[in-house]
């Protein structure tokens, strides 16, 4: 008989006195934390994954958990169901520390009906939602559930519905983040897709809305679960994923790593720690690192790297849309979002899916209290059918939608290049940034000098005698005239010229005037953001 059973562990209902209550009482919990048998626990490590509880351990500090309903059980019928009334129903519920700081969760037992959602199962994660956002704590989703639970139907589906509004409702409220620690099918995958962070573990985790079975039945393709859902496909082609780990230990160690750098609600700031890493340490070897002619790649994270405390940052979706960099940093102890281009990646240009990535993490900064650096060094969006077909022009107004709204300190400081219209959307004065730097060696234009040549002087290079050479000298005219780095300084576009080694010490003291910035938008209900 296991815990999937009846009578185990129940309460006889016959009188007793309080002692022999109280052992009844733990009786039942070590039956409960047990679970269901060593055999479904052992199947589980089998499969390369740990138990809930197991996951839960690694998750909080330890000795913090309090289990909330660790008693519930389902009341369904049908299918066999009276005889498996399990406690837990499935799912573990409650709330623990992380580095001290309140942190909600809820982690499905897949031992327990492949940790299928019921009616029962819902209503414990939404009270442990509810609880997380009246205590204005994050909460943690540890998935390794089968999507909805086949034998109660539409009960839950409906369980779902309550778990997707709550997500929403807690949106930009607490930090939300999904770990996926196993097969999340169906309804599993979208409650994740509305949380600002998801985790993957590679080869035991993956998401899809319908498995391989029925992509095989519906279209013809066969591909394994992993090819079709797994962490790399969701962390470098779909972005669904934001990190992707080898193992569950490393995994659950960053999402303690993440969490000490979000506040823990929208009305408090992120923690600030005490830095070691002098501010005004200079950063000679920035010079060496970004080449001076445009049109040489470098690596921008090697700039982040140089400029933030300690050298460490956490970027987020670090292998999808590479050619644009977001990565939570601490400047002088204080939490920053960095957006930089990544000149190493497609030049650096923005694209469809840089757009999409950078706007999203924009927003998450903005929700979060988290104040934005933008390093730019942008030669511009990236033309083509393509691009123009998938809607960039949308989905570069997320971006710059994003940018507009956001009322949080924002920093940009332009590196190199900066042409057209993707410099207005990496958060241009014009736009909104509070302050704008510049280094020397900043080209900040319609576009590059040989492309505007060739539009504005078409004519008199075409009738020129020799074609070539007045197209140097028109080049070289509109480079003298509007490109040299003091063009945006001396109407007041940026509001320094800066020499790049100091460039740690003009942002930390930038930020430090910006602490009590307050900013307000109109009354609304809410925007109407492109999508
Ligand atoms: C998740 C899996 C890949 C895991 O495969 P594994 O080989 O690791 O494990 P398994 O198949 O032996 O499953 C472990 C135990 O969980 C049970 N089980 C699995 N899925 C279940 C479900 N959805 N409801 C109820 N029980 C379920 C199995 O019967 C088994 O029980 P026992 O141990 O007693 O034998 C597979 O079980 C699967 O494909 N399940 C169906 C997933 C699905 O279609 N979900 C969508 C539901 S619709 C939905 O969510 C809404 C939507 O459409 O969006």
């Amino acid at each position: 008989m296991t815990v999937l059973d009846e009578a185990p562990g129940e309460s006889t209902g016959e009188p007793a006195d309080a002692r022999g209550r109280v052992a009844e009482l733990h009786e039942i919990r070590a039956r409960a934390l047990a679970g269901p048998s060593e055999k479904a626990t052992a199947a589980q490590h089998a499969k390369g994954k740990l138990t809930a509880r197991e996951r839960i351990d690694l998750l909080l500090d330890p000795g913090t958990f309090r289990e909330v309903e660790q008693l519930r059980r389902h009341r369904a019928t049908g299918f066999g169901l009276e005889a498996k009334r399990p406690h837990t129903d499935g799912v573990i519920t409650g709330w623990g520390t992380v580095e001290g700081r309140t942190v909600f969760v809820y982690a499905h037992d897949f031992r327990i009906f492949g940790g299928a959602l019921g009616e029962a199962h819902a209503t414990k994660i939404h009270k442990i939602m509810d609880m997380a956002i009246a205590a204005g704590a994050p909460l943690v989703s540890l998935n390794d559930g089968a999507g909805a639970r086949i034998q109660e139907g539409v009960s839950a589906l409906a369980g779902y519905g309550g778990i997707f509004q709550r997500n929403t409702k807690a949106s930009g409220v607490i930090p939300q983040i999904s770990v996926m620690l196993g097969p999340c099918a169906g309804g599993a995958a979208y409650s994740p897709a509305l949380t600002d962070f998801v985790f993957m573990v590679r080869d035991t985790s993956q998401m899809f809305i319908t498995g391989p079975d029925v992509v095989k039945a519906v279209t013809g393709e066969e591909i394994t679960q992993n090819g079709l859902g797994g962490a790399d496909v969701h962390a470098e082609t779909s972005g669904v994923c934001h990190f992707a780990y080898d193992d569950e230990e490393t995994c659950l160690a960053e999402v303690r790593y993440l969490l000490s750098l979000l506040p823990q609600n929208n009305r408090e700031n992120p923690p600030r720690t005490e830095s070691a890493d002098p501010v005004d340490r200079r950063s000679d070897v920035l010079l060496d690192l970004v080449p001076a002619d445009g049109n040489r790649p470098y690596d921008m994270t090697k700039v982040i790297e140089e400029i933030v405390d300690d050298g460490e940052y956490l970027e987020v979706h670090e292998r999808w849309a590479r050619n644009i960099i977001c990565a939570l940093a601490r400047l002088d102890g204080q939490v920053v979002g960095i957006v930089a281009n990544q000149p190493q990646v497609l030049a650096g240009v923005l694209d469809i899916e840089a757009s999409e990535k950078a706007a999203r993490f924009v927003q998450m900064c903005d929700a979060f209290n988290i104040p934005i650096v933008t390093f730019l060094d942008v030669p511009g969006f990236l033309p083509g059918v393509d691009q123009e077909h998938g809607g960039i022009i949308r989905h570069g107004a997320k971006l710059l939608y994003a940018y507009c709204n956001a009322t949080v300190p924002r920093i940009s400081l332009i590196l190199r290049k900066a042409y057209g219209g993707a410099y207005i959307v990496m958060d241009s004065q014009s736009i909104g940034a509070d302050l704008t730097y510049a280094w020397p060696t900043n080209e900040i234009a319609v576009m590059g000098a040989e492309g505007a040549a060739g539009v504005i002087f078409r004519r008199q290079i075409a009738t020129a005698e020799d074609p070539e050479a007045m197209r140097q000298k028109m080049v070289k005219e509109y480079k003298s005239e509007l490109m040299h780095p003091y063009y945006a300084a001396e109407r007041g576009l940026v509001d320094d010229v800066i020499d790049p080694a100091e460039t740690r010490e003009v942002l930390v003291s930038s930020l430090a005037m910006l602490q009590t910035k307050h900013a307000d938008l109109p009354s609304r209900k809410h925007g109407n953001p492109p999508q």
